[in-house]
């Protein structure tokens, strides 16, 4: 796959500079293009330092518009909220349009009727057609010890879904709502970013030449057309031989 592009950095520090130059890259390539830039957010912690770095940014914010790859199924307001996260450390910092902020529903009581309304909201807003699928400027990712991506666990029935845009992921029983694995191999541009050495052993699984992607789901990416990047920081990627 000449898409790929694999990276290794010294430090966290010096791997979110590196993801702060390549947004930054995809929203100007992005506004250029079309006049706006889509931009799909992952929760977590890997990204949070990013997402502040973001906030510091003079940007054209009503040209930008946020989405989220996956959401923990609880409100806004809770800790774990994934939207309360990325609202925290960039969005409640900056002018974005209220519009232009398009969270996962997490208010109906039903995990398979929120995706449905997401669904129906990426319809809507990228025009699409029936049985196509949005083409994001920007997907960011990241991986879990166990190779998770989005909330696409291991073993899990999500994993499977590839007539529907967003599904109900389960991780340890509790439902969260998550992109299908072929609305992330739909943007025009993946990016990953993994750090620390608890990543070590997924990673080497998500990178070898033959492994299960149900069991390592991170192995199912692997855009159409798009670009696909993983930035890691040496604790994460140190086996991996890059340089
Ligand atoms: O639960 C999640 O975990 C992954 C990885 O999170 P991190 O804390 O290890 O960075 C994240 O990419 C995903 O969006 C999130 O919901």
């Amino acid at each position: 796959m000449n898409n790929k592009h694999v990276e290794v950095l010294p430090d966290k520090t010096a791997l979110i500079e590196r993801a702060r130059e390549r947004v930054l890259s995809e929203i100007r390539t992005a506004i250029e293009r079309s006049d706006r830039a889509t931009i799909a957010l992952a929760g977590g912690g890997t990204p949070k330092p990013l997402y502040e770095a973001l906030a510091k940014e003079a940007l054209p914010w009503d040209k930008i518009h946020i989405f989220w790859g996956d959401e923990r199924y609880v409100p806004p307001d809770h800790p774990d909220s994934n939207q309360r996260m990325a609202r925290e450390a960039w969005l409640d910092r900056v002018p974005l349009p209220p519009e232009n902020i398009h969270p996962m529903p997490t208010g109906a009581a039903n995990p398979a009727v929120d995706a449905r309304t997401y669904e129906q909201e990426l319809q809507a807003f990228f025009e699409l057609e029936s049985g196509t699928f949005p083409k994001f400027d920007l997907i960011l990712l990241g991986i879990g010890d166990d190779a998770h991506t989005a909330s696409l666990f291991p073993g899990t029935e999500a994993l499977q879904v590839r007539d529907r845009l967003v599904t109900v992921g389960n991780k340890d029983g509790q439902a969260r709502l998550t992109f299908t694995v072929p609305s992330i191999d739909a943007a025009r541009c993946i990016l990953f970013l993994v750090s620390g050495a608890g990543k070590q052993e997924a990673l080497d699984r998500i990178f070898a030449p033959e492994a299960n992607p149900f069991v390592y789901p991170a192995r199912f990416v692997q855009p159409r057309e798009g670009q696909l990047w993983w930035l890691l920081d040496d604790a994460a990627g140190r086996n991996l031989g890059v340089g």
